[in-house]
């Protein structure tokens, strides 16, 4: 059988007292898609940056193919390796990007330092396509760009990479409704053509219920329910999914609204906009 993707084994974190991460395992095969769900302070941001590589874990394992992840890169080279083993997109792509480069450039580099010997335009390309962005948006810089043209640039970049794991950390809790539907359209789409990997962390049940396959579900650190996403979600065994599940005023996204998404993210994209500095969002 063949080795899964991704593996975390009997992870644990603690801060001071506090046990952030307790004894948390899960596998991610080959192209699939996993949720972390909790509440706030339920442990699943540890848990990404545990895998990541930007939190120690106390104890338990990372495996990418079987391999285990080292706890800290040594030189230059392996730094490389391990980040293509897994990258991250997180809630904010305003605070990852430099406001100085434009998008082109971002993708450029990205590409320069993983595969200097390649030539990075017909990549670039290829990746602004697979992202939905135009031309036109790869000149612009971040602050010229809506909330969700930004996310398609931390997408682009994070794919530069070619990684096996795509860790997504509320990737799409700021943006809104609709424009969240045209990102969770582009992921499920690169998964289609891509053997990548998810991990997405959410309390968002919608968006479990969206984009994965499997979810996990964390309460003070530990996970009280895992296993089929449809399944937990039709019939949740543990009274803490429960009271998630209770607490979400319209559970999960209508078949419709996604078509509509769909439609309009293969539609002509919209040029890039100024930015206003609120979270309203141009399409
Ligand atoms: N660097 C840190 N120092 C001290 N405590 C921390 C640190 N990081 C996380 N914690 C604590 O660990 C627990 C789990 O936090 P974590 O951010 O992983 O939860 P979460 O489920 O992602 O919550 P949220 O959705 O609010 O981000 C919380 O009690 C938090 O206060």
């Amino acid at each position: 059988m063949p080795e899964p993707l991704l593996q975390a084994v009997d992870l644990r974190r603690s801060f001071g007292t506090v046990h952030a991460v307790d004894g948390v395992s899960f596998t991610l095969p080959e192209g699939g898609s996993l949720g972390i769900v909790g509440g706030s302070g339920s442990g699943k941001t540890t848990t990404a940056r545990i895998v990541v590589g930007l939190e120690h874990a106390d104890a338990g394992e990372v495996r990418v193919r079987g391999r285990a992840r080292p706890s800290r890169a040594r030189g230059r080279k392996q730094r490389l390796a391990r980040a293509r083993e897994v990258q991250m997109v997180f809630q904010d792509p305003y605070l990852s990007l430099d406001p100085r480069t434009g998008v082109d450039q971002v993708l450029r580099e990205t590409l320069r330092l993983h595969f200097p010997d390649r030539d990075p335009e017909p990549r670039i390309r290829e990746l602004l396509d697979q992202v939905g962005l135009g031309t036109r948006a790869a000149d612009a810089l971040p602050r010229q760009l809506s909330g969700g043209q930004r996310q398609r640039v931390a997408i682009a970049r994070a794919l530069a990479v070619e990684p096996a794991v795509l860790v997504l950390d509320e990737a799409v809790a700021a943006l809104d409704v609709s424009v969240q539907a045209q990102i969770l359209n582009l992921l499920a789409d690169i998964r289609e053509r891509t053997p990548i990997g998810y991990l997405f962390i959410t309390h968002d049940l919608g968006v479990v219920q969206c984009v994965t396959d499997e979810v996990l579900v964390m309460r003070h650190g530990s996970v009280v329910e895992a296993g089929a996403t449809a399944e937990v979600l039709a019939a949740p065994q543990h009274p803490y999914t429960r009271l998630l599940l209770d607490s979400v005023p319209h559970p999960g996204w209508n078949p419709d609204r996604i078509a509509a998404a769909r439609q309009e993210l293969t539609s002509p994209l919209a040029q890039p906009t100024q930015h206003t500095g609120g979270r309203s969002e141009p399409t």
